[in-house]
């Protein structure tokens, strides 16, 4: 077996008394598709927040590819093309689409050039003024990659491409939080609760992307509380309950764990939007336990 792309290793992260994360280890194979499930409060947010940058551990350490990219800034893991969209969805809103998802263009771009040696500055201000051919060429392949990459969500960008960001809806904002990460080039997307506050066709149709983007061959981690969902895309799970890993193993192994029952059980709601009971039981099982 190959080494993993992606390995963290005794993650901790402590706020105050509460510990939340608490010595966790993960790891995803190129291509692999993993999803971190567990109810609210869980550490799943907190632990790709270390992962990806936006905050710092207490303990533990990250690697992608053999390179330890323990605590970068999440512009330095950017350039790493770790990309993450958020639970919540953070996009600029005053930029267009467009421009908004250039940004994972020009970071994925300028973190290409730093491996060469800079010209002088000069001469680089030299060229963002006058902008020569090579330049406006340049910037019309990214803008031809962005409408590429739009037109993966339909016709639910592509008629906006020039609007700012603020003026779409909130699922129409996420699709471009991702289309961002996508422009990227990502070696890691990290999809924190991609279907949040989307109603069931839109999750519907979210789930296809997504597995179009696994179809593709993309390391993708997941935190999702749409259990169907995540029990249809995923190769792998990893169930937490208090900061821990309690489960991991294939999606039905994972779905018919006691642990992570009795975990959801204590909870009433998963992710707010569905009864626990419901999203863990909803499919008869087959003979082998399965519900794949
Ligand atoms: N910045 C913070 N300051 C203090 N406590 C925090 C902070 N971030 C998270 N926590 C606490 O850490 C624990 C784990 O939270 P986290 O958001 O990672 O859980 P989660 O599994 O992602 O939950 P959800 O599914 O509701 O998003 C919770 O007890 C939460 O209140």
């Amino acid at each position: 077996m190959t080494e993993p792309l992606l390995t963290a290793k005794g993650i901790v992260r402590r706020f105050g008394g509460i510990t939340a994360v608490d010595n966790v280890d993960l790891h995803v194979h190129e291509g692999e598709f993993l999803s971190v499930i567990g109810p609210n409060g869980a550490g799943k947010t907190t632990l790709f927040n270390l992962i990806s940058g936006q905050d710092r551990m207490d303990a533990g350490s990250v690697t992608l590819d053999g390179e330890d990219i323990t605590n970068l800034t999440p512009h330095k893991m950017a350039e790493k093309r770790m990309a993450r969209t958020f639970q919540h969805g953070r996009v600029f809103g005053n930029l267009t689409v467009m421009d908004n998802v250039l940004i994972g263009c020009h970071t994925r771009l300028n973190a290409s050039r730093s491996r060469v040696p800079v010209v002088s500055p000069a001469i680089e201000l030299l060229k963002a003024l006058i902008r020569p051919k090579s330049v406006r060429d340049e910037e019309e392949a990214m803008r031809a990659e962005v409408r590429e990459i739009i037109a993966t969500f339909g016709e639910r960008l592509t008629p906006r491409i020039d609007q700012p960001t603020y003026s779409l809806s909130y699922a129409n904002r996420r699709r471009v939080e991702i289309a961002r990460a996508l422009a990227l080039h990502p070696r890691v997307l990290i999809l924190d609760e991609p279907t949040a506050g989307m109603n069931e066709s839109e999750t519907a149709e979210m789930q296809r992307i997504i597995g179009d983007l696994k179809a593709q061959g993309r390391t993708i981690l997941l935190i999702e509380h749409k259990l169907n969902m995540v029990m249809q895309l995923s190769d792998r799970v990893m169930a937490m309950d208090n900061g821990k890993v309690i489960s991991e193993g294939t999606p039905s192994q994972v779905r018919n764990d006691p642990k992570v029952i009795e975990a959801y059980l204590g909870h009433s709601t998963i992710g707010g939007d569905q009864p626990a009971e419901a999203e863990l039981m909803p499919e008869p099982m087959t003979a082998a336990g399965g519900a794949e």
